[in-house]
């Protein structure tokens, strides 16, 4: 078992990440402070509700605990208000208290969104990640939780630290192959903006990785929350730094809201993205290499590096208007100017973005 901490004074928390972690559950719960005499309730969705759920409410209650549980739709489209709504009325229903803890018991899906529940339940009661996507390696660390808005990805949110990270390696193996791609996509992203020799091992063991050995596995999921922890440690609230973790988000997320929040996985949306970064960086005068790479290493991991073409090209440049990093006239990019290096850019025309976007759509 591999452990690291996330270093934010007194919201400081440790994310734990191995094999057979959930067996443990009740006592780092306790461990780690997470109230007996308040009502827990664990949000997961429809996928993982049947594998994982009962046998986690067991062990918490065999452990003392008093749980209740929500199961949301499995998808990008549960990251809405009409969905947090359900969930609090359900855990006043359950009587959650001041006390009470969120379990997020899934994806990126459900850690964003319960989290928010968490963030917003009575202005804000204790949460836990139980993380069971690769990419969730990712979403699960730094405390950003939202739900969308039609018009825009994450617009509603808040910045919300859980108490603990349970990142139990054994239950990716019940993942289906796309997601274990799209999750990848995160990773690779931590490789790409912050560590060459990283991004070197993962396209050396490409093939182990996706095949999901555990060795393996384990140490692209520690190395990719190690640079997550440290960037989050360094700026929390993304006054600065944090933005770098943004790199492929702009034109991604605008691409997921196009999309209808059903047609591309995030994780794919941001390959296609990063792509894009790199283009736009080599119009900067960066070297090709930084794309031609960029490029080789997605679609090595199987990740799309092309933009679907009947995703209109008009409405993918006004959903990037509506991004976090548009500000000032301007949105903001993070580009790569080596491996394992990035900068925030705040000159790209806006005309070289609409170009690469059609570029991307024509992508070998
Ligand atoms: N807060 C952050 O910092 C942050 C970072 C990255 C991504 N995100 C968000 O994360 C979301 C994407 O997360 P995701 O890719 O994990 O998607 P997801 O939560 O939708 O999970 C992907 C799919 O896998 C299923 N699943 C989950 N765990 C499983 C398991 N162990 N076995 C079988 N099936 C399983 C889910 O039901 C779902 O169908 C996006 O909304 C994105 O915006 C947030
Ligand atoms: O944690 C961060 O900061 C990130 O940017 C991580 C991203 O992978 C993640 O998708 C995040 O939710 C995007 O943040 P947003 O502020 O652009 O919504
Ligand atoms: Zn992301």
């Amino acid at each position: 078992m591999r452990e690291l901490q996330v270093n934010l004074r007194d919201r400081s928390y440790p994310i734990y990440i191995g094999e057979g972690i959930l067996d443990e559950i009740a006592s780092l719960f306790e461990k780690h402070d997470i109230r007996k005499a308040s009502p827990l309730m664990i949000v997961t969705d429809e996928h993982v509700a049947p594998v994982y759920l009962d046998r986690i409410t067991q062990s918490l209650m065999a452990g003392g605990y008093q749980v209740a549980s929500y199961v949301v739709a499995a998808g990008e489209r549960s990251k809405a208000l009409s969905v947090l709504e359900d969930i609090i009325g359900a855990a006043l229903d359950a009587g959650l208290d001041r006390s009470s803890a969120i379990v997020a018991l899934g994806g990126g899906v459900v850690g964003d969104l319960a989290g928010f529940v968490a963030a917003s339940y009575m202005r804000g009661i204790r949460f836990v990640q139980i993380p069971t996507t690769i990419l969730a390696h990712d979403s699960s660390v730094g405390g950003k939780v939202a739900v969308n808005h039609p018009k825009a990805k994450n617009i509603i949110g808040a910045f919300h630290q859980p108490e603990l990270v349970l990142y139990d390696t054994a239950t990716l193996r019940t993942l289906p192959e796309r997601e274990i791609r799209a999750g990848l996509s995160e990773m690779i992203k931590h490789g790409l903006i912050w560590d060459a020799e990283f991004t070197a091992w993962l396209d050396q063991h490409a093939e182990e990785i996706l095949a999901l050995e555990h060795d393996k596995l384990e140490y692209g999921l520690y190395m990719g929350c190690q640079v997550k922890a440290y960037v989050v440690s360094q700026d929390e609230k993304e006054n600065d730094l944090r933005a770098i973790l943004n790199l492929g988000h702009t034109i991604g997320h605008a691409l997921e809201a196009v999309a209808g929040y059903n047609e591309l996985l995030h994780g794919e949306a941001i390959s296609i993205g990063m792509v894009g970064s790199a283009k736009l960086a080599v119009r900067m005068g960066r070297s090709v290499r930084i794309y031609t790479e960029t490029k080789r290493i997605l679609a090595k991991f199987g990740l799309p590096v092309r933009l679907p073409e009947h995703l209109d090209t008009d409405r993918i440049m006004k959903a990037m208007m509506h991004d976090k990093k548009f500000k000032e006239g301007r949105t903001v990019f993070v580009l790569p100017t080596e491996i394992g290096r990035v900068e925030i850019n705040k000159q790209v025309p806006v005309e070289w973005v609409r170009e690469v976007v059609e570029e991307l759509k024509r992508e070998a």
